[in-house]
């Protein structure tokens, strides 16, 4: 099977620090990774060796069954990423926006496709033409995977992506996501939160410095079961 995204045994040094220690995974259509661990574990540069940020110090990252260092433009049109803050236009409308990030990945929309596509991702109807530089955080999450799935991304790359939010966008995050898994995309999220990763995940991967420590079906666990088992790695 070729999975959607895929880590072989990769490995990320620093000027002075090794912070990807030999990371495998690998991620299949539907399934929703969530990466749990503290601050410094390894999850930013994980997430930036699949997009082709970083380059690898040794391993490689796969995207589709393409290698990301060798393919990095090929790659981003199969990714989409959403950020703990999604960077779009201040200037321009929320419709603006999707047009133009849709148009750069090669789809043209009617004014009608590209509405559907922001109201179906949550964003009220009376806001797809004001400027998104008023737009809450939560609103640009919801132009964020409006643009991901216009462009028909086959697979998510999220860094925090609900922190800060309210727990009613946090809720309509997660029911977002779902959806899309439920139509194939493979989802790697990279999160401090543990219940809304117990909530959405299909796995959770606990990293601590640099290495995969723990992975398990969240089917598994309850919530508690999951923050005791990361608490136990944390010490
Ligand atoms: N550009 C860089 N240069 C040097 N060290 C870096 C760089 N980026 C990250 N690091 C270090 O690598 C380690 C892993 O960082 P990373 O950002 O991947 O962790 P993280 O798990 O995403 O943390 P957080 O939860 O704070 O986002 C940390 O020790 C960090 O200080």
């Amino acid at each position: 099977m070729t999975y959607l995204l895929e880590a072989r045994a990769l490995r990320k040094q620093y000027a002075d620090k090794l912070a990807l220690r030999g990371l495998n995974l690998q991620i299949a259509p539907g399934e929703i990774f969530c990466l749990l661990g503290q601050n410094g574990a390894g999850k930013s540069t994980t997430i930036n060796l699949f997009l082709g940020f970083i380059q690898p110090t040794a391993g490689a990252a796969f995207v589709n069954g393409l290698e990301v260092a060798a393919h990095p433009l090929e790659i981003k049109r199969h990714l989409a990423y959403i950020p703990e803050n999604v960077m779009l236009y201040p200037h321009l409308t929320g419709l603006e926006n999707l047009a133009l990030f849709s148009s750069l990945a090669g789809f043209k929309y009617s004014e009608s496709e590209l509405l559907a596509y922001l109201t179906d991702a949550g964003l009220p109807a009376e806001a797809v033409r004001r400027r998104v530089g008023a737009y809450s955080k939560g609103m640009r999450q919801k132009v964020g995977i409006a643009i991901a799935v216009a462009k028909h991304a086959k697979m998510l790359l999220l860094d925090e992506p609900t922190s800060g939010l309210d727990p009613k966008a946090s809720n309509e995050f997660s029911e977002l996501l779902r959806r899309l898994s439920g139509e194939g995309t493979a989802v790697l999220m990279a999160t401090h939160d543990i219940f809304r990763a117990k909530e959405v995940g299909t796995r959770v991967g606990i990293m601590r410095e640099g290495e995969l420590v723990d992975v398990r079906p969240t089917a598994a666990l309850n919530a508690q079961e999951l923050e005791q088992l990361y608490l136990t790695y944390m010490h």
